[in-house]
């Protein structure tokens, strides 16, 4: 994956109001490294199918209906180069790639070109069901050919693949309209005018082609007048929160809070919080939802306190074919990333009292990956528990907001029926 940088290195990173993840072209695809996020922004190019994997596996790009995107977007854009250049060598000499697309021959040949694409791909991450959903709806095409143009198998695929990323945005304002009116008239009935929430992780534009789901709730309840402030947990050891949806909360002005993630009881005992809203990477049958590590917690303490716990989360990531959360693969992540903390440099004599302002700095501050443990933790018996997503209970969650409906759990029941929003 090659980087370039914005046309002048030298001026501040200023980032558009609203972030977005990718930016597809016709012949070209860019992922934003939100590893580098917020201090810098670099666009790598997507050129290959190692590419894609290694941003996804990597968390250059991260975030459910995200990653799908990028693995959709490769193969089409991988495709379409095929169909405009039948015979020409694809990858560049210098990076030899496993996957690289042969000439469109037969369609068999190129079925089992996409066969192996997929399955390598969906490898990739194995929590968020929205990877396997759109491999499998890639698969689906494919198992639907019955032709033997390869061309026209190609170009069914690539619309397959284009309509993943294509209606992602539309569905996020849907369900964040759907989520924010369903609370706030609950909690307009209480005299309330404008709502304090909390979320997890990072669930905005740059977890999604834009908007967002629960950071859709938010940013909804802001454009609509209806928010006091939001509050968001750091998500470590990835600091989803504390670096992206900082970034993008502060990007669209709206009054935000960070948090530890050890602070969530402390919030509710002593803020009156109208909500928590996540999203998710996998909702089961009953209800069962998985999502950033930290949010399960979250809903525990919620029902503690009788705060609503709400899921915002595409049909897309509704999974029916799991019947309970027990059966979810949770990613593990490698343990020494919960050793570890990147940023910018702050100088150790610098004034540590308040926030460090870089933005006019002439060029861009240094960033580094620090240690934050002591050498022999991670080895020997010296153990590191890093899960990149907890499983929610359906009791603890009090709704389920796709784009279609919400569902609600009326009376802490241990099942949701998600059967009118799927
Ligand atoms: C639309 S975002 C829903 C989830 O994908 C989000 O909450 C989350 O857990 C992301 O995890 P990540 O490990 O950063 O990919």
């Amino acid at each position: 994956m090659t980087a370039i940088q914005p046309a002048d290195p030298t001026a501040p990173s200023v980032p558009p109001k609203m972030m977005t993840s990718l930016r597809v072209e016709d012949d070209s695809i860019h992922v934003v490294n939100q590893l580098l996020l917020p201090h810098e922004i670099q666009w790598d190019a997507c050129e290959s199918v190692e590419d894609a994997y290694d941003a996804i596996k990597s968390m250059r790009i991260r975030g459910a209906p995200a990653i799908a995107s990028l693995a959709a977007l490769t193969i089409s854009l991988l495709l379409s180069q095929r169909l405009k250049s039948p015979k020409a060598d694809l990858i560049p000499a210098t990076s030899a790639s496993a996957y690289s697309l042969p000439q469109l021959a037969t369609s068999s040949a190129l079925g089992e070109w996409v066969n192996s694409v997929v399955d390598h791909l969906q490898s990739s991450r194995p929590t968020a069901v929205n990877l396997s959903e759109a491999m499998n709806r890639i698969r689906s095409t494919l198992k639907a050919y019955t032709g033997d143009s390869a061309e026209e198998l190609a170009k069914q695929l690539i619309e397959t693949c284009q309509a993943v990323h294509a209606n992602d945005l539309e569905r996020n304002k849907q369900m964040s309209k759907l989520g924010a009116d369903w609370l706030f008239e609950r909690r307009a009935k209480d005299g309330k005018k404008k709502l304090k929430v909390m979320t997890v992780c990072n669930t905005g534009s740059l977890a999604t082609s834009g908007y967002g789901t629960a950071l859709g709730v938010i940013t909804n309840l802001f454009e609509t007048g209806r928010l006091e402030r939001a509050y968001y947990t750091q998500s470590t050891p990835y600091h989803q929160g504390s670096r992206l949806t900082s970034l993008e909360l502060s990007t669209l002005g709206i009054p935000s809070c960070m948090i530890c993630d050890t602070m969530v009881g402390s919030l509710f005992q002593h803020q009156d919080i109208d909500a928590v809203i996540v999203g998710a990477d996998r909702v089961v049958k009953n209800g069962d939802t998985a999502n950033k590590i930290g949010t399960y917690q979250a809903a525990a303490l919620a029902k503690l306190h009788g705060i609503p716990f709400m899921v915002i989360a595409p049909v897309t990531t509704l999974d029916m074919n799991i019947s309970h959360g027990k059966d979810i693969h949770i990613e593990q992540r490698p343990p020494i990333e919960a050793t570890l903390a990147r940023g910018v440099v702050v100088s150790p004599t610098s004034d540590l009292t308040t926030p460090s302002d870089n933005s006019t700095a002439p060029t861009k501050p240094p960033q580094a990956v620090v240690q934050i443990t002591p050498n022999a933790i991670g080895k020997g018996d010296n153990l590191i528990y890093n899960p990149s997503f907890d499983v929610t209970p359906a009791k603890l969650i009090t709704c389920v907001v796709t784009e279609v409906g919400v569902a609600e759990n009326a009376g802490d029941k241990e099942e949701i029926d998600l059967s009118k929003v799927i």
